[in-house]
C-alpha cells in the first residue's frame, strides 16, 4: 500500500508539484531543509547506516509527516537566525508528533526557540573544527570519546535550554553543544556530525537512527535496485523511454537498470556531440551492442554543436547552448525513431546542486540561487521540454550509483570509469571552441590518459585530464622561437565530486606527460599543473 503527499520539493525539475509516494512499511528518516549546505550529505549519512532518507521541504506540515510515518526526522541548518523576522519555521505541531527529532545546528536552534528556550547572537560564532567536552554519554552520545574533534558553523547560540532538557555536552566557546529531552526524544547538537571532519560524527548518527529512532538496517542497494525498477515500471506504464547514453558511469547504470525494467521498450542514443575524446564513440557503440546485447543509436551531430558554438566564449552561455542543442537532437531522435513520452538521464544529486536553487533567502524564507554552474542536463534543459523525465539516480551521489552499477551488473572497468562531463572537451577548452583547438585538447588529452593507466594511477584519481588555454606563450624549440598554446593538467581526488584536492602526482609523471605533450603535439609548447582544491576552485576550468 501507498500514500502519496504532494510536495514542492526543492530540486523538481521545473519547480513542477512532485508526488511523494512511500510505501507505508518503509523505515525513513526525513530531513527538513532550512538551506543547509549539508542538508543532502546528512540523507546521505543516514542511507550509509542502511536506512532510508530524503529531503524535504522545512513547511511540510506535521500532518504531511504523519503521513509519511518516519522514524526520525531530523532539522537541518541553515542561513537564518531564528530570532529574525523573516525566519523560516517548521511547523509547531511537529513537536507533538511523537517521533523522535534531532536539530542539527539552525535546527537545534529552532527546537529550543519554538519550546520556550533562548537563542542569541553570541560574541564569538565558533567555525571549524571544536573540541567536544561530554556531559552525559547515554543514548546520542555513546561511543562518543570525550574531547573528540567535530566540526561547527555558527554565529548564534544557545543560551537557554527549554524545561525537560538537559545537557549532554559543551565546548570552550559553546555551553550547550548537544542537548536533548529524553522523555520527548527532542534532541539537539550545535555541531555537524554529517561532515567528514566530525570524528565520532558518525556514531552520533548511528545513535539516533539505531537506538532512538529504531530503525532497522533495511536500506540496501538491492532494495534501492527492487524499488527503482518498481517505480520506473509504474510510472512509464506500456510507453517507450529514449535513454541519454553517454557511456559514463550514471548512464550506463541506469541503461542495466531500465534494461532490466522495462526491457524493449527502451532505445538508448547516444549524441555524438564533436566534443568526445578520441576513440571513445566507437568503443562506447561496439561494447553496447556486441558485449552487453544492448542496441545504441549513434547520433552524429558533430557539425550542429560546434556550430551552435561558433564565436562563443562565456561558460554559462556555452553550456546553455549546448545542453539545448542535446535537447534539440533528443527530440529530432523521437520523431525519427520514436514517439517517446519519456527522456531517461543519469542525473546525479551533485549535478542538480551545482545548477539549481539550493539556498533559502533568511530574509523572505524563499530559495534563493546560488548557481555555480548550469550541468547540462539540469541547467540546460528548456522550460518547455516536451518529454516526461525518468531520473531515478537523482538523490544519489557518484560512489552510491557505482554500487548500484556494480548490483545491476555493468562491468567493472565501466564501474570505475572516472566521470566525464556531458558538454565534453568543449568546456576544457576555456574560450571559443574551434576545431583546430579540439585536436590539440584530443592529442594531449591520450597522452595525459595513456601515461595515468601506465603508471596503474587511474583509479587512484577521480579525474584526470588536459585542459586548453587561449592564450599563447613564447618558447624555443630546435633552436626556433615558439609562440603556442599552453596546457593545462588537472588530475585530482574526491570522494563524491562535491569537494576535491588536487593529486599529488609523482613528479617522474607528470615530466614524461609534459615532455610527451610539448614534443608530440603540434601547437602546444607549454604544459602547467592545476595545484587549486575544490572549493575554491572547481574541477572542470567553466
Ligand atoms: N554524449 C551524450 N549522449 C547522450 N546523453 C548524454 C551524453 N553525455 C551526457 N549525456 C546524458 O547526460 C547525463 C549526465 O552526464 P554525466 O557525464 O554527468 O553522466 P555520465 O556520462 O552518465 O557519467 P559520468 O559522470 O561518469 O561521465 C548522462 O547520464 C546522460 O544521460
Ligand atoms: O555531465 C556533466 N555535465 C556537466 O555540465 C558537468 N560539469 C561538470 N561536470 C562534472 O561534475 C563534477 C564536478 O565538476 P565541477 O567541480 O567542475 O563542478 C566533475 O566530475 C565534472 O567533470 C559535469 N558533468
Ligand atoms: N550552520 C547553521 O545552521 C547556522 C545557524 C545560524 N545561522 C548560526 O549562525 O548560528
Ligand atoms: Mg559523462
Amino acid at each position: 500500500m501507498k500514500t502519496a503527499v504532494t510536495l514542492l520539493t526543492k530540486d523538481a525539475p521545473q519547480a513542477q508539484e512532485v508526488e511523494v509516494k512511500r510505501p507505508l512499511n518503509r523505515q525513513m528518516i526525513a530531513i527538513l531543509d532550512f538551506g543547509s549546505q549539508y542538508s543532502e550529505l546528512i540523507a546521505r549519512r543516514i542511507r550509509e547506516t542502511q536506512v532510508y532518507s530524503e529531503v524535504l521541504p522545512y513547511r511540510t506540515t506535521a500532518e504531511q509527516l504523519r503521513q509519511l510515518n518516519p522514524k526520525g526526522i531530523i532539522l537541518s541548518g541553515g542561513p537564518s537566525s531564528v530570532y529574525d523576522a523573516k525566519a523560516p519555521h517548521c511547523d509547531p505541531e511537529i513537536w507533538q508528533l511523537g517521533i523522535p527529532i534531532l536539530g542539527v545546528c539552525y535546527g537545534m536552534q529552532l527546537m529550543v526557540q519554538q519550546l520556550g528556550g533562548e537563542v542569541q547572537k553570541s560574541e564569538r560564532g565558533e567555525y571549524g573544527k571544536a573540541a567536544l567536552h561530554i556531559d552525559d554519554s547515554k543514548s546520542l552520545l555513546a561511543d562518543v570519546e570525550d574531547g573528540t574533534t567535530m566540526w561547527m558553523s555558527h554565529g548564534d547560540s544557545v543560551i537557554k535550554m527549554p524545561s525537560g532538557f538537559e545537557l549532554l555536552a559543551h565546548t570552550a566557546n559553546t555551553p550547550c553543544a548537544a542537548i536533548a529531552n529524553h522523555e520527548k526524544k527532542l534532541y539537539g547538537v550545535q555541531f555537524h556530525p554529517e561532515v567528514v571532519h566530525s570524528v565520532g560524527g558518525l556514531s552520533l548518527i548511528r545513535n539516533f537512527v539505531y537506538e532512538i529512532c529504531k530503525s532497522e538496517p533495511t536500506w540496501t542497494t538491492d532494495a534501492f535496485v527492487e524499488e527503482a525498477i518498481r517505480e520506473i515500471r509504474a510510472k512509464v506504464g506500456e510507453k517507450r523511454v529514449l535513454l541519454a547514453l553517454s557511456g559514463g558511469v550514471d548512464s550506463s547504470t541506469l541503461a542495466f537498470l531500465l534494461h532490466k525494467a522495462i526491457g524493449d521498450q527502451l532505445t538508448c542514443v547516444f549524441i555524438d556531440q564533436g566534443f568526445m575524446r578520441k576513440l571513445e564513440p566507437e568503443r562506447l557503440v561496439k561494447l553496447f551492442s556486441e558485449q552487453f546485447h544492448i542496441p545504441v543509436e549513434y547520433v552524429n551531430a558533430r557539425e550542429r554543436f560546434i556550430g551552435a558554438l561558433n564565436g562563443v566564449t562565456d561558460p554559462e552561455e556555452k553550456r546553455r547552448i549546448i545542453g539545448h542543442e542535446f535537447i534539440k537532437a533528443f527530440e529530432k531522435t523521437s520523431r525519427e525513431l520514436g514517439p517517446f513520452d519519456y527522456l531517461a538521464q543519469g542525473t546525479l544529486y551533485p549535478d542538480v546542486i551545482e545548477s539549481a536553487d539550493t539556498n533559502v533567502d533568511p530574509k523572505t524564507g524563499e530559495r534563493v540561487a546560488v548557481k555555480i554552474k548550469s550541468h547540462h542536463n539540469v541547467g540546460g534543459l528548456p522550460k518547455d521540454l516536451r518529454f516526461k523525465l525518468v531520473e531515478p539516480l537523482r538523490k544519489l551521489f557518484k560512489d552510491e550509483v557505482r554500487k548500484v552499477g556494480h548490483n545491476v551488473g555493468l562491468p567493472l572497468e565501466i564501474v570505475q570509469r572516472q566521470p566525464f562531463p556531458g558538454p565534453g572537451l568543449a568546456i576544457r577548452i576555456i574560450g571559443e571552441v574551434t576545431a583546430e583547438r579540439l585536436n590539440i585538447l584530443r592529442d594531449a588529452d591520450l597522452i595525459v590518459r595513456q601515461e595515468i593507466n601506465r603508471n596503474d594511477l587511474y583509479s587512484k584519481y577521480w579525474q584526470a585530464f588536459a585542459v586548453l588555454l587561449p592564450i599563447r606563450s613564447v618558447g624555443v624549440m630546435g633552436d626556433q622561437r615558439t609562440y603556442a598554446y599552453p596546457i593545462v593538467l588537472r588530475i585530482v581526488t574526491s570522494e563524491d565530486g562535491m569537494t576535491a584536492d588536487w593529486a599529488r602526482v609523482p613528479y617522474d609523471v607528470l615530466e614524461v606527460i609534459s615532455n610527451r605533450i610539448v614534443n608530440e603535439v603540434k601547437g602546444v609548447n607549454r604544459v602547467a599543473f592545476d595545484i587549486t582544491s575544490k572549493p575554491p576552485g572547481t574541477i572542470e576550468w567553466e
